[in-house]
This record gives structure tokens, C-alpha cells and sequence, in this order.
């Protein structure tokens, strides 16, 4: 999956580029990220990339001309790419909410540009003009967009197939059936006088897998009952809920 970045400060991305399952994507070629710097774009003696808003009130925006430059230059690279166009995103707090169902359909995209704001945002034709889809990563305000992006794009590179690899698929993920992930031990089997659940213990998978499934739903209930009633539960899981809730009441 190839993606491209505008922002001001494309060393953040390292953090992603750079470190853990993310890292070893890029660096085995599964995923690559090229970034394109507004500053790079502005030609003034001063290299300005932010402006006065017309209307007046507190902070600046980002300058339209460097700022278009910077989104046109990774776009024609996106071009020389193979694959679908690339989709334009624009991390902000007016944009759709990302969840993993969303972080799923961003999978089906070969190309993506993610465009990075600073100080109070960009302008609004600049959004009409060059941004096919505004998203936002939650419910808040961000001192700029890196953070959002490199979010997004996280989430989304760890369902590229064979990231992960077979023994940590993202398929296991809690969201990836709608429920919150259950609960996890290692070693100690004892650890400051509390003992790891038996049934862990056991090795027996099937028994193990409807105690997490169990939990995972219990869980579900307790933390995010909002979850719970965007999906249908089937057979097996009203049983083990109900399992779960009757022996909470014990
Ligand atoms: N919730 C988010 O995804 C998110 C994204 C960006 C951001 N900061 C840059 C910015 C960009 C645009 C308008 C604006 O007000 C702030 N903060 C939060």
C-alpha cells in the first residue's frame, strides 16, 4: 500500500516509519510512505506557510499556494504509482469518525494522501477543491494533523495481509467482531498472589475460546453497551453472555 503525507513536519512520521510492525512493513517494501513538506513549496524569503483568516479571530491558517503545491507534487507522484487513483484525506475534527470498520474499507485503497493540518486548519475551497474525504480520529482537538494521520495509517497497515503475519493476525483483534478485547495473562502462573484464570491453563482450545469470546462479551456489556447494540449476536454468543452476566450476579 503506498502512501503519500503533506505536512510541516514530516520527521513525526518516523515514528511510524521507523519502529515496530509499522516499521518492518516499510522496510520490507509492503508499505511505503513519501512525504511532501508545504515549506518546501513556499518561495518567499521567509518561506511563510501560514496566513492571516479573512474575518479575523485567534490564530493562523495554512497558506493556500504552498500548501496546493505540496498536495499537486504528491498526487503526481501518486500517479507514477500503480493502481486506482490516489484518495485524498484531510485528518481534522469535522471529518468521518475512524473505527476499524472504516480503517477496513481505507484497506481497499491502493493509494492514499493524507494531508496533515496545522495551526487553525486550511482553507475551505482548498478542501472542496483538492480533499476527497475529511476523517477524524476522535472527538478533539489535535495541535495538528500528524498525529491523526499516522493513526489512521497505522490501523489501517496492520490489516494489510501478511503484516502482521499468521501468528498475531488482526483477525483476533477486539473490533474486529465489534467487541472489546478479552482479558490476557502470561507468565507468572501466580503473579502478587493472583493465579491465571484455569481454564487458560488447560489446553483445551475450544473450552478457551468460548471463555474469551465469553469474556470479550461480558466485557462488551460492561464498557461499551453501545457496541453491543449495533450487532446481532448469534446463538452462541447470547448464550455465553447470558453465562457471563448470570454468573457476575454470583
Ligand atoms: N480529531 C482529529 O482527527 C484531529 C485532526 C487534526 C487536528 N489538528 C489539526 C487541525 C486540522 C483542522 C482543523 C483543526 O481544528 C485542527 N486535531 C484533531
Amino acid at each position: 500500500m503506498w502512501f503519500g503525507v503533506v505536512s510541516l513536519f514530516p520527521d513525526m512520521f518516523r515514528a511510524l516509519t521507523e519502529h515496530g510492525v509499522s516499521g518492518r512493513a516499510v522496510k520490507q517494501g509492503k508499505v511505503s510512505v513519501s512525504c511532501w513538506n508545504p515549506r518546501d513549496y513556499a518561495y518567499d524569503n521567509y518561506q511563510t506557510v501560514d496566513d492571516r483568516p479573512y474575518g479575523g479571530g485567534p490564530g493562523m491558517l495554512m497558506k493556500i499556494q504552498p500548501l496546493e503545491e505540496a498536495i499537486q507534487a504528491a498526487r503526481h507522484s501518486a500517479d507514477q504509482q500503480p493502481g486506482k487513483p490516489a484518495k485524498v484525506i484531510y485528518l481534522s475534527p469535522q471529518g468521518r469518525k475512524l473505527d476499524q470498520q472504516g480503517a477496513l474499507e481505507l484497506l481497499q485503497e491502493d493509494k492514499l494522501i493524507l494531508v496533515a493540518g496545522r495551526y487553525e486548519g486550511i482553507d475551505e475551497r482548498l478542501i472542496e477543491r483538492e480533499i476527497d474525504e475529511e476523517w477524524s480520529i476522535g472527538d478533539f482537538v489535535l495541535s495538528g494533523g500528524e498525529m491523526a494521520a499516522m493513526t489512521l495509517m497505522d490501523t489501517v497497515i496492520r490489516l494489510v495481509p501478511e503484516v502482521l503475519g499468521h501468528n498475531q493476525s488482526a483477525e483476533q483483534d477486539s473490533f474486529m467482531d465489534g467487541l472489546l478485547d478479552c482479558p490476557h495473562y502470561t507468565r507468572p502462573e501466580q503473579y502478587q498472589g493472583r493465579a491465571v484464570p484455569d481454564v487458560l491453563l488447560s489446553g483445551n482450545h475450544e473450552k478457551i475460546r468460548r471463555w474469551r469470546l465469553k469474556q470479550s462479551l461480558g466485557r462488551t456489556w460492561e464498557r461499551r453497551p453501545d457496541l453491543l447494540d449495533a450487532l446481532e449476536l448469534n446463538n452462541e454468543q447470547q448464550t455465553l453472555l447470558t453465562e457471563y452476566l448470570n454468573e457476575r450476579e454470583t
